[in-house]
C-alpha cells in the first residue's frame, strides 16, 4: 500500500540557522520558508535526489509540533511521510486494522498541495507517520 518516502521532517528551534547550516554546511537545494497555517507549522523543503527533508518551525499558538520541541529542545526527528495512490482506502484500511487516524481523521490538504493524514506514534514503533496522496 505505501509507496515512495516523500519527506523525513526534522522539528527544529531555530529555521533559519538549519536553513543555513543545510544550505552552506551540507550544500543542498534548500527552498523558501513556507507558512501552512492550517497545520500550524512553518517548512522548508531541501530536495535531495532522491528524497525531501522538511524542516519545521512553530506557527500559532496551538502547534502540533510545540510539544516534541519542548521535549527536544535541540530538534529531532518529527515524522516520515509515505506516499499512497488512494489516501481514503489507506486510512480505511487502516483503521480497519486498529492504528489511530490523528485529528478529524478526513486529509488536509499538506505542503505539497496534496491530502494528507497522520498516524499515531505510539502505533508505529514511535515514529509518527504522514502519508500522502500523490
Ligand atoms: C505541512 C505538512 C506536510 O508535510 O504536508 C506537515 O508535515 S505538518 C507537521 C505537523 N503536524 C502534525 O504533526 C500533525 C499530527 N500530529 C499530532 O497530532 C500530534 O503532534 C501528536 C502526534 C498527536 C502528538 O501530540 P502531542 O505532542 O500534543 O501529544 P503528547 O505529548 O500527548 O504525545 C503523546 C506521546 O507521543 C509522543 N510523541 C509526540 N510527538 C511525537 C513524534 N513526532 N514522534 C514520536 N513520538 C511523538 C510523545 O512523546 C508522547 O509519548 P510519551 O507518552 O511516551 O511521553
Ligand atoms: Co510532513
Amino acid at each position: 500500500m505505501i509507496g515512495r518516502l516523500n519527506h523525513v521532517a526534522i522539528a527544529v528551534p531555530d529555521l533559519d540557522a538549519a536553513a543555513a547550516q543545510y544550505r552552506n554546511t551540507l550544500g543542498a537545494n534548500v527552498g523558501a520558508p513556507q507558512d501552512e497555517p492550517d497545520h500550524g507549522v512553518t517548512v522548508i523543503f531541501i530536495e535531495l535526489p532522491n528524497t525531501k527533508i522538511e524542516l519545521l518551525y512553530p506557527l500559532g499558538d496551538a502547534s502540533p509540533i510545540q510539544g516534541f520541541l519542548d521535549k527536544n529542545p535541540a530538534g529531532g526527528i518529527h515524522h516520515i511521510c509515505y506516499e499512497v495512490d488512494d489516501i481514503l482506502a489507506a486510512r480505511d484500511r487502516l483503521k480497519a486494522e486498529g492504528a489511530r487516524v490523528l485529528g478529524t481523521g478526513e486529509p488536509k490538504i499538506g505542503a505539497h498541495g496534496k491530502p494528507v493524514l497522520f498516524l499515531h506514534p505510539k502505533d508505529f514503533n514511535g515514529c509518527l507517520v504522514e502519508l500522502e496522496q500523490v
